[in-house]
């Protein structure tokens, strides 16, 4: 069996560099049109960073693992074809600003009707709204010289930073397809790649539109759980109640659980905004404004969340920080990733940088271009902005720390040395509730978390 992935990104790599490593028989090419994209699969650095990835792509890699810029050979070779494309949301034209972006999904289409003379099983990865399959279905019809295709949704659910865990012990894999008999086969062949590691039990089956609107369902309720306990943060401010308190007490509950219950300074990825969005205009699309007004406000609560933080140190700095030294720490949307997406970070950097601060950031992983372009556009400099090379450089003569991303290293750091080298009054804001507030205050600094 020969599978084709189209996108070697954050999803198409490390998925097929798991189901390469699992199932040695079958050849798993992942293609993309961007070469140094590829290039970086082919070579020692990887194009992302995952804890655990580098190991997974060395065994597999040469052996039944590929990397290719060859879209439509490797296309034209494959029995199951995924589709792994970004599907941003839309900038320009109807629905802009809410809506999936299919662009890439349709050339993907067209390139497979193209080059395919033989059956072929096109399993949609990406995130798309509903009913996106019968798009693709309709173009490879208009477009086929008689291969047969049968169209797949098999949405992903890692976690980037804990992507090749999540990949090995899926709670679920997720597969639709159409209810009929050739459906069902197709669906038959795509759970037999996943049986070699994953448990039967753990294998959803459905139809093609359940399949497609899970993913965008599973990522709004996930994010509304952080939505509302950052609201809840809010009112822990006002009142004196301790968000952490607060949410260990709920989540004991076994109704609630106690996870995604970590309050934060907004949350961040290339997922969950892009997909509650994509949720609201489909209700909007299918004529119920009410339902898509209360997703919507899971998206606008994160934005606030975002504003509150920025506001907060500039009303803790004295209504100004023209001038002075703010060092952020982390950069990357969560910890252990070098993806910045719709980090948090960069709104409170250009919230900070609006008031005129000096703003010095450091990030284990994130490369200093990316941040400066990231928060000023490609090719942009600001000299309010400059980026260190660890906590300790960034926080030298600061008079503020934000830590923004919860890496590890910020909850060792030597805090002592850090408050010394700093201008007094000297405050930390921690947007991730990682440190020990009560420490750091017997160590002089005036310290703030979130919800507390
Ligand atoms: N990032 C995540 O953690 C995550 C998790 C689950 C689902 N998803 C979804 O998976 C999809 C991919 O996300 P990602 O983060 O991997 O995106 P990405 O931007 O990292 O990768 C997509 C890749 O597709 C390539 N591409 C686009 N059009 C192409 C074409 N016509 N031919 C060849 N290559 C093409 C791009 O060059 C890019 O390298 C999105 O729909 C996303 O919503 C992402
Ligand atoms: O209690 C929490 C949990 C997360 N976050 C933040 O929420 C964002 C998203 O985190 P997470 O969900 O862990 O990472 P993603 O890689 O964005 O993964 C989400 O989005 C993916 C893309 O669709 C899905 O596949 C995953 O299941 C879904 O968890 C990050 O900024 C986190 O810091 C919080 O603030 N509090």
């Amino acid at each position: 069996m020969k599978i084709c992935c189209i996108g070697a990104g954050y999803v198409g790599g490390p998925t097929m560099a798991v189901i390469a490593l699992k199932a040695p028989d079958i050849q798993v090419t992942v293609v993309d049109m961007n070469a140094a994209r590829i290039a970086a699969w082919n070579s020692d650095t990887l194009p992302i960073y995952e804890p655990g990835l580098d190991d997974v792509v060395k065994e597999a890699r040469g052996r039944n693992l590929f990397f290719s810029t060859d879209v439509k050979a490797t296309i034209a070779a494959a029995d199951i074809i995924f589709v792994s494309v970004n599907t941003p949301t839309k900038t320009y034209g109807v629905g802009s600003g809410r809506a999936a972006d299919l662009r890439y999904i349709e050339s993907v289409a067209r390139t497979i009707a193209e080059v395919s003379t033989t059956p072929k099983i096109i399993v949609e990865k990406s995130t798309i709204p509903v009913k996106t399959a019968e798009t693709i279905q309709q173009i490879l019809a208009a477009n086929t010289s008689g291969a047969k295709f049968q169209v797949l949704s098999n949405p992903e659910f890692l976690a980037e930073g804990t992507a090749v865990p999540d990949l090995f012990n899926p709670d679920r894999v997720l597969i639709g397809g159409e209810r009929t008999p050739e459906g069902d086969a197709a669906v038959e062949t795509l759970v037999s790649v996943y049986a070699r590691w994953v448990p039967r039990e753990r294998i959803i089956t459905t139809n093609l539109w359940s399949s497609e609107l899970s993913k965008l369902v599973a990522n709004a309720f996930l994010a509304q759980r952080i939505s509302s306990i950052n609201a809840i943060s809010a009112l822990c401010e006002a009142t004196g109640a301790d968000v952490d308190e607060v949410a260990n007490a709920i989540g004991k509950d076994s109704r609630i659980g106690p996870k995604f219950l970590k309050a934060s300074v907004g949350f961040g990825g290339s997922c969950f905004q892009k997909d509650i969005l994509n949720l609201v205009y489909l209700c909007e699309s299918f004529g119920l404004p009410e339902v898509a007004a209360y997703w919507n406000q899971v998206v606008s609560m994160n934005d606030y969340q975002k504003r509150r933080f920025s506001a907060r140190i500039l009303k803790s700095l004295f209504n100004t920080v023209a001038d002075k030294r703010i060092a952020v720490f982390g950069f990357a949307f969560k910890k252990d990733t070098n993806d910045t997406r719709e980090s948090a970070a960069i709104n409170v950097v250009r919230d900070l940088l609006a008031e005129h601060a000096n703003v010095v950031v450091y990030d284990p992983k994130v490369p200093a271009a990316e941040i400066m372009s990231d928060v000023l556009g490609k090719g942009e400099t600001n000299p309010r902005l400059t980026v260190a090379t660890s906590a300790y450089e960034a926080a030298l003569d600061a008079h503020a720390i934000a830590i923004v991303t919860e890496w590890d290293e910020f909850k060792t750091l030597d805090y002592t040395k850090i408050f010394a080298d700093m201008h007094k009054p000297a405050s930390l804001f921690d947007g991730r509730n990682i440190v020990d507030l009560a420490k750091l205050r017997a160590i002089g600094f005036r310290a703030h978390g979130i919800g507390r």
